[in-house]
């Protein structure tokens, strides 16, 4: 973790999304990864252990990717660019698109399979959250349905993420809390991979 602040002091472009994932991963992935020996994982669980690590890794990584979605106007101004360089030329986007914070068409593509990506980093955190100690099960789904909301709010400011803050409603937010709660009672994986495995073969 503390190796990502020193990254973050040190560069601002990232060459790749291996690059990015990398940032990440020391920002926010250890962050997820350290949660879990603290909430624990429900006895119930026959989930492998890597299901729940892999998944709280994956709700680091689908935070981060979406708060730097989120924030790319912002970190613009401040001269940062946290979008894989290589996939913005592949899109035909320059810095300077970034900087002029123009919504073209291929920037609405661009951010389109940027958030397609987060949003499958989201679900393999629902496989995690799902196997954690009962009482942390609630606020892990809040918080990955609240935030996950985020990326819905981009789109539907049309990607504009240049001028607009993507911003969830409060009253979204409250209607998040029970969803959340519903999910939270959803009981851990009662198989394990491989008896998951057998019977789909049976
Ligand atoms: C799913 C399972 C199995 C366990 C849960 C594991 C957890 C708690 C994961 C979440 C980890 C986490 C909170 C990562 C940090 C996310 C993040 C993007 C923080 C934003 O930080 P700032 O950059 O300070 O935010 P602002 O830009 O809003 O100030």
């Amino acid at each position: 973790m503390i190796e990502g602040m020193r990254m973050d002091l040190k560069k601002s472009r990232y060459r790749s999304f291996d690059e990015l994932y990398l940032y990440c991963y020391y920002v926010a992935g250890t962050v997820g990864l350290m949660s879990v020996p603290v909430m624990g994982i429900s006895p119930d669980s026959r989930a492998a252990t890597e299901t729940v690590y892999k998944g709280a890794l994956a709700l680091g990584l689908a935070n981060q990717l979406t708060n730097i979605l989120r924030d790319v106007g912002e970190d613009a101004r401040r001269g940062r660019i946290y979008l894989p360089q290589d996939e913005l030329e592949a899109a035909g986007l320059s810095e300077a698109d970034i900087f002029n914070g123009r919504v073209t068409d291929e920037w609405r593509s661009f951010m389109s399979g940027q958030i397609t990506r987060a949003r499958a980093f989201f679900r393999q955190a629902e496989e995690g959250a799902t196997e954690l100690n009962q009482e942390s099960r609630w606020p892990v789904w809040a918080s990955l349905l609240l935030y996950r909301q985020i990326l819905d709010e981009i789109e539907a400011n049309d990607y504009d993420n240049f001028t607009k803050r993507a911003y969830v409603p409060k009253t979204k937010k409250l209607m998040a809390l029970p969803k959340a709660y519903l999910r939270s009672l959803m009981p851990p994986s009662s198989q394990t991979q491989s008896q998951r495995h057998y019977s789909s073969l049976t």
